[in-house]
């Protein structure tokens, strides 16, 4: 049985508290960007680009998606040191980082000058923070925060308030407004330490590979949300597919990895937007997939429109990556590898 005074000890950092307050922090968020300028040539622009890595990222990765449905520009996430040789001077690049200071997005950032493209910078300060301020960009300011993966709230409204600005979606506050209000409802439920959806599915991925899969819209980057969060937050390995595709070719790696039966176990993001075919095919997959499983689950998203659903089922991954590691009883906080990969990359100058 989960208790407060056992996440206390295991959390004393207190990721629980960032979790909890998802929807304040996602009102803050709407009122300090309200008023936001940034000057851009928008008669300009033919494309977006948002680069970014990580978990400050990951707010690009599900406006992206959600820009799918409805915007008229095309929208590209970059995670890496260069951007793809499409970026001109019709280009708005976005880079996006809480420390402002992270080699790849720096390097991707420059780079985006050097094409002629537009350029928007989100950042609580470091590097980034400086360029801006040397070379006049529209900056908006993310509050300090140690951790990147728990500041969605702000990177996901900042870069939201771009795309208004591109009229890409909506002008005005009221779909956020409404989807912090959703959200503090069923954050109620989700930190509710009686048993709850989230405790549930954390109870059944204990010991097993997680292997979440979803349609390849809107619930897409929420799978690799999961994934991410499992990973950083649970210490496990997981991996996130999407159907279509994996119907095409990964379906049939299941045969042979009936050896691990008992330690693969499923998870199928499905949403109100995915097509018709692809409910099927989720049937169907679950079907076959299912006698090598230890488990396999289907959550349906909740929520009244696609941002609600989006956030929504991103909070459900972070809940649950949360209470898998109380299960496992690690501090889902300290990301100790990552540190270890940075100052082992940084003893060498390349
Ligand atoms: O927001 P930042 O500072 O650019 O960090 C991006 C990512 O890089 C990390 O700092 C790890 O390298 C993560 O914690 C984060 O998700």
């Amino acid at each position: 049985m989960i208790t407060l005074d056992l996440i206390r000890s295991i959390d004393p950092q207190g990721l629980w508290d960032k979790l909890c307050t998802f929807d304040e922090q996602l009102h803050d968020a709407i009122i300090e960007t309200r008023d936001v300028k940034l000057t851009i040539d928008k008669s300009r622009i033919q494309d977006v680009v948002i680069t970014g890595m990580g978990g400050a990222i990951i707010g690009g990765e599900l406006i992206r998606a959600m820009s799918l449905e409805t915007g008229h520009l095309p929208v590209h996430v970059n995670k890496s040191y260069s951007l793809p040789s499409f970026v001109n001077e019709k280009s708005l690049v976005v880079a996006v980082s809480q420390s402002g200071n992270t080699e790849e997005t720096l390097s991707a950032f420059e780079e985006a000058a050097t094409r002629g493209a537009q350029r928007v910078i989100i950042t609580t300060g470091g590097q980034l923070q400086e360029t801006a301020d040397t070379q006049g960009i529209p900056i908006i300011r993310l509050p300090q925060s140690r951790i990147t993966r728990a500041a969605l709230a702000y990177s996901f409204c900042a870069i939201w308030r771009v795309f208004q600005h591109l009229d890409i979606f909506q002008p005005g506050d009221e779909d956020l407004e409404e989807a912090a209000h959703f959200l503090q409802e069923q954050i109620e439920i989700l930190a509710s330490l009686e048993e709850n959806i989230a405790i549930e599915l954390a109870r059944d991925l204990q010991n097993t590979l997680p292997i979440i899969y979803s349609g390849d819209g809107l619930m897409a980057p929420v799978a690799l949300r999961w994934k991410t969060q499992l990973h950083e937050n649970a210490k496990v390995l997981a991996y996130c597919s999407h159907i279509p595709e994996m119907n095409h070719n990964e379906v049939e790696g299941w045969e042979l990895t009936s050896h691990l039966m008992g330690r693969l176990s499923v998870l199928i993001l499905q949403d109100d937007s995915d097509h018709p075919r692809i409910r099927h095919r989720m049937n169907v997959s679950a079907e076959i997939i299912y006698p090598h499983a230890q488990t396999l689950k289907r959550v349906n998203a909740v929520g009244n429109n696609a941002l609600q659903r989006v956030l929504y089922m991103s909070l459900l991954g972070d809940f649950t990556s949360f209470y898998l590691a109380i299960f496992s009883k690690v501090d889902p906080l300290p990301i100790e590898k990552i540190e270890l990969f940075k100052r082992r990359l940084n003893e060498v100058d390349i």
